[in-house]
């Protein structure tokens, strides 16, 4: 029997929807930050001595954008410090290192999606965390290794964007949002799909992109979700949704105006699905939670 593949996080959106897609013969243990925090080494080469693994998916990250401006080092010591902690212990144990960053490693400058070989130039201190911890894994260059660029991930899991907008939305017939940052919805479920098919990928690529197909601003993915929302009896008041620019709305870090991902070299792996497609399977799951909690 096959080692079994260790993936790092569990309650997180990402390690969540890993779980749920798990494909039948594989075997994963999940670890949450109770059982491994990543940023203490010890403990991370204990858990390499205790399970012998040949892969490892790393699904954990500081991911909170705008607190990152004020605690930076919390940013880095999760997503550079502890990635190059583990590409080193990969690289020593030759063991498969699956990695996930992010579009906003990306300026938004540019006027087509990002492909895997443009130019990262993060803005803000996540972004700049993300890519140190690229760049980590690419110098140390772990057997086999690869990193993942995904963007806005949402899910019935965690705290998204779609689960914040539900909430917002129920308690308030108006809101504004951004109509001047453009990027690509990608639905956890469908990565973590991707995802496994990349651990039976006999040689990886240094970087591959997934996303949901096509590219929308956060006031446009704000508006689906209040459609569907309401059609799926999750809203059960219409609500009105302002368009704003990004200097009208007050946040710390600054994001990029257009990250949308170029994820075509990733298709020969498996075909992503049109973002307003798996935003219904997405809001469809969450109508039958919060259905089976009434009942
Ligand atoms: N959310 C998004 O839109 C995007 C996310 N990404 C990247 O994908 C990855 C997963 O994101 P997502 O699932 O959304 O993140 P979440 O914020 O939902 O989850 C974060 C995960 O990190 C784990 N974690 C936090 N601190 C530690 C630690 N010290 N040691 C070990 N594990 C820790 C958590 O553990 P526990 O399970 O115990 O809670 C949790 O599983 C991150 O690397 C993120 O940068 C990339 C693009 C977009
Ligand atoms: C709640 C709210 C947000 N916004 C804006 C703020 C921001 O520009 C945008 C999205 O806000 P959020 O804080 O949900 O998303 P944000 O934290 O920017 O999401 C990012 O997370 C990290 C981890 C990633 O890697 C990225 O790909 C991306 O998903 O929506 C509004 O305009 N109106 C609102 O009512």
């Amino acid at each position: 029997m096959c080692n079994p593949i260790l993936v790092i996080g569990q309650q997180g959106q990402v390690a969540q929807a890993l779980k749920a897609t798990l494909p039948s013969g594989v075997t994963a243990r999940f670890f949450g930050r109770q059982q491994l925090d990543i940023t203490h080494v010890d403990q991370l080469e204990n858990i390499l001595t205790q399970h012998k693994v040949n892969t490892i998916i790393n699904a954990s990250g500081y991911t909170a954008v705008d607190l990152a401006e004020s605690e930076p080092e919390k940013a880095f010591d999760l997503n550079a410090t502890a990635v190059e902690h583990l590409a080193t212990l990969c690289a020593k144990q030759n063991i498969r290192l699956i990695h996930l960053s992010s579009d906003y490693v990306f300026d938004g400058t540019q006027q087509a999606s990002y492909g895997v070989d443009d130019h990262p130039n993060p803005l803000n201190v996540y972004g700049k965390s993300k890519l140190a911890g690229e760049h980590a894994l690419t110098q140390l260059q772990p057997q086999n290794s690869t990193l993942i660029r995904s963007a806005w991930i949402y899910s019935p899991f965690g705290n998204n964007f779609v689960k914040t907008m539900l909430r917002v939305m129920r308690q308030q017939t108006t809101l504004s949002v951004i109509k001047d940052q453009v990027g690509s919805p990608t639905s956890a479920i469908e990565l973590a799909h991707f995802i496994w098919r990349l651990t039976q990928v006999d040689l990886l690529a240094p970087c591959y992109h997934w996303s949901d197909l096509g590219a929308v601003s956060w006031y446009e993915f704000a508006q689906q979700i209040a459609e569907s929302g309401q059609r799926n009896g999750l809203l059960n008041h219409p609500v009105t949704i302002k368009p704003i620019l990004s200097r009208e709305y007050s946040s710390q870090a600054i994001r990029p105006a257009f990250s949308a991902l170029n994820s075509q070299a990733s298709w020969s792996i498996a075909q992503p699905k049109p973002w307003q497609e798996n935003l219904e399977t997405v809001m469809q799951a969450l109508k039958h939670a919060k259905s089976s909690d009434c009942g």
